[in-house]
């Protein structure tokens, strides 16, 4: 028995960049008696603090247990938190123990955690970009950063071209969206996909206006097109629209993403590792969508933790389209923070090959990040945003 002494919970944050909800981590730390160490890593914008505190909890519950018994200690967690498949708190704080439970398992046995999910199903993970456009607003400013972001090798990259429009957008929001979308498409050529982002944010008819507007620019899919609970409006939009449709960075449960997937809503799944339950509850879901013909592309929007143990599943799953990648865009804390991350080569991520998720922690850093509590203050520009976007021109 591998018991388990102690999970804890680090608030981390610098500088904000990119994005404020880029900018905080919470970083959990699983211990066991025999002094093993595994990490893991989530945070949910606005929600840091509710986290740290279920984390607290989480040590209550796990301590003394196997640290193996990964089906066992998240009945249990369940059991005892009651309310995990309705809170994202509980959900994101038990995704960030499981991830470095697996981290523990893979360090037992010597070997990097894909060869514990099924193998190398693929050598090199494609990526898209994201991040990368930070203050865009005019046309212009897209295409110069669109055109670095293929300078540097990326044959995908996604962006949200619709500024400050929310849940209804008008025909200067359409026009404004289309000149963006087009004077990038022109830029980067038809070999270099183009993702469109809507966060979730339109309702309905404002969505499939914007799908009919932006179709001959041929975007690989469109995201979370309407809000996240619109299932009725997500009917509707998919009778209206052909283009695919990606979602599911907010599914916390495996039996969330089943009604996705039954009533044929979504054609690829966005699952986050450190919200829908780790590892552990993630290789479920993919196992589901495979029986749907749904392939994956797992939100990966947090540091490079989170990244290393994506890029595990990525490497051993049949299923797969693409992977999301803040590589290049992280706030510099969050590389330094990693030892020995794999390097993105020609627009592709190496999968991690050490023992564990595949990286190690700068555990010197930890103090000096620590932070007492989130480092956000109230602005009309959302958390969720790529900084410097909500405006118009
Ligand atoms: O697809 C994505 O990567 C997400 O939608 C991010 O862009 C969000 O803004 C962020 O994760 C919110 O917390
Ligand atoms: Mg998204």
């Amino acid at each position: 028995m591998t018991k388990i002494s102690s999970v804890e919970a680090f608030l981390l944050g610098k500088e904000i960049i990119s994005a404020k909800w880029a900018s905080l981590m919470v970083l959990v730390r699983v211990t066991t008696t025999d002094g093993k160490v595994g990490y893991g890593e989530t945070v949910s914008a606005l929600r840091a603090e509710a986290v740290l505190s279920f984390i607290n909890k989480i040590d209550k519950v796990m301590k003394g247990r196997d640290v193996f018994d990964l089906e066992k200690n998240r009945m249990e967690w369940y059991k005892q938190d009651f309310n995990m498949a309705i809170s994202l708190e509980s959900t994101t704080a038990f995704s960030a123990f499981d991830i470095a439970s697996w981290d523990i398992i893979g360090k037992e046995f010597e070997v990097p955690i894909y060869k514990l999910l099924g193998g190398k199903y693929r050598d090199r993970i494609p990526l898209y970009a994201n991040g990368w456009y930070q203050n865009c607003v005019t046309p212009e400013e897209f295409v110069e950063k669109a055109k670095d972001v293929v300078r540097k090798g990326y044959k995908a990259l996604k962006f949200d071209p619709f500024g400050p429009y929310f849940d209804i957008i008008d025909k200067k929001g359409l026009k404004e969206a289309e000149e963006r979308v087009k004077a990038v498409r022109e830029a980067v050529g038809d070999d270099v996909d183009i993702l469109i982002e809507h966060h979730g944010r339109f309702n309905v008819d404002s969505a499939i206006m914007i799908a009919k507007r932006l179709e001959k620019y041929n975007p690989l899919f469109m995201e979370e097109p309407v809000h996240p609970d619109d299932i009725e409006g997500l009917r509707k939009y998919r009778e209206n629209v052909k283009l695919k449709v990606a979602l599911g960075e907010r599914i916390i449960t495996k039996t969330q993403a089943l009604q996705f997937l039954k009533d044929k809503l979504v054609n690829c799944l966005q699952i986050d590792l450190s919200r829908i339950g780790g590892v552990t509850e993630a290789r479920k879901v993919v196992g589901m969508s495979e029986a749907f013909d749904v392939l994956m592309a797992f939100h990966n929007a947090q540091g490079l933790i989170l990244n290393a143990v994506t890029l595990q599943l990525d490497a051993s799953i049949p299923n797969f389209l693409i992977q999301e990648s803040f590589y290049e865009w992280f706030p510099s804390w969050k590389i330094d923070l990693i030892k020995n991350s794999t390097p993105v080569e020609n627009g592709e991520a190496i999968i991690p090959e050490k023992p564990g998720i595949g990286v190690d922690i700068n555990e010197k850093l930890i103090e000096e990040l620590k932070v007492e509590k989130e480092l956000y203050s109230y602005s009309e520009e959302p958390l969720w945003v790529v900084k410097g976007t909500w405006r118009s021109y």
